[in-house]
């Protein structure tokens, strides 16, 4: 028998505990469902990866649950704030990183940070001591007053994620993290994530295609397929579900997803089927 909870109910952390709590959220583009009543509950000081296939729903999800895109129905709570309600207090404890690096160019790497301080309205000491430590920390600090048209693309990200921890935030929503970074930024990203959540109590929810990244930062995770939520759990717990008891994630993910295609597919076949001999 299944250790698993019902995939319906979000059981990922007792209300306490629990940073981000998801209930119901839906989000259609014309006839198309990109996100179908998806519940989760992130648990404080965990990194919780949100895991599928391509299209399945992951950036759509991440996007309305930053405020980014308003969904279609359901309920977002960060940190004890409802989004649709007090959507100013959820947004100044999330922070936000993209999976692609939207940053002022004309700017410099200091007045890109100094301009995030100033949304967040922070101290000028106190902007001044956290770019200091981000930009030593992700390797810009000599590139401190250089222009950010002049970064690669590695650097930018890199800057993104100094702009998005600048103020502290109580929870970092991370869509695919590691897209255009080299092995050195992986492996600096996989450290901080761990580090902000022993040392900072920081929650972290991330999207990722890298499975090699789930398995190694994420507490736990959930599988979106076709917008829906149809594994959750730790990656033990899904080994379980999955009956790949000393499989990688990554046989674990395609099993589970591989499963609930060929459902999908045989779904639409006996549809199909039944409607080609329908006499009517
Ligand atoms: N603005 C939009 N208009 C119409 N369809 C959209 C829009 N945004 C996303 N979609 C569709 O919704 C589905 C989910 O997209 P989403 O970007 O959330 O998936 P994803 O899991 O992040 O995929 P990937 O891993 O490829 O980035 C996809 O089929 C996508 O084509």
């Amino acid at each position: 028998m299944s250790s698993q909870p019902p995939l319906s109910t979000a059981s990922d952390a007792s209300p306490a505990n629990t940073i981000v709590r998801v209930r119901g959220l839906h989000k259609a583009y014309g006839d198309f469902t990109a996100v179908d009543h998806i519940e989760l509950d992130v648990p404080r000081g965990e990194v919780f990866g949100v895991l599928g296939p391509n299209g399945a729903g992951k950036t759509t999800t991440l996007r309305m649950i930053t405020g980014l895109i308003a969904p279609d129905g359901g309920q977002i709570t960060i940190d004890g704030h409802d989004l649709a309600r007090d959507p100013v207090k959820a947004r100044q404890v999330t922070g936000f990183i993209p999976d692609r690096p939207y940053v002022y160019d004309k700017l410099t790497a200091f007045e890109y940070l100094r301009f995030i301080g100033g949304l967040y309205s922070m101290k000028a000491d106190r902007v001044a001591r956290r770019i200091d430590e981000l930009l030593t920390l992700f390797g810009l600090r000599e590139w401190s007053d250089g222009l950010i048209e002049s970064f690669s693309h590695g650097m930018k990200q890199r800057l993104v994620f100094c702009g998005a921890l600048l103020p502290e935030p109580s929870v970092l929503v991370v869509d695919e993290p590691m897209v255009g970074l080299d092995p050195k930024g992986h492996r600096l990203i996989k450290s901080l994530f761990r580090e902000l959540v022993a040392d900072q109590k920081m929650s972290i929810l991330l999207s990722t295609h890298t499975l090699e990244v789930a398995e190694e930062v994420c507490d736990r995770v959930v599988i979106i397929n076709h917008g829906r939520i149809v594994a959750r759990g730790s990656l033990g717990e899904l080994r379980l579900e999955s009956g790949q008891t000393d499989g990688s994630l990554e046989q674990v993910f395609l099993r589970i997803t591989e499963e609930t295609q060929a459902e999908r597919d045989q779904a639409v076949a006996q549809r199909f089927g039944h409607e080609q001999g329908d006499p009517s």
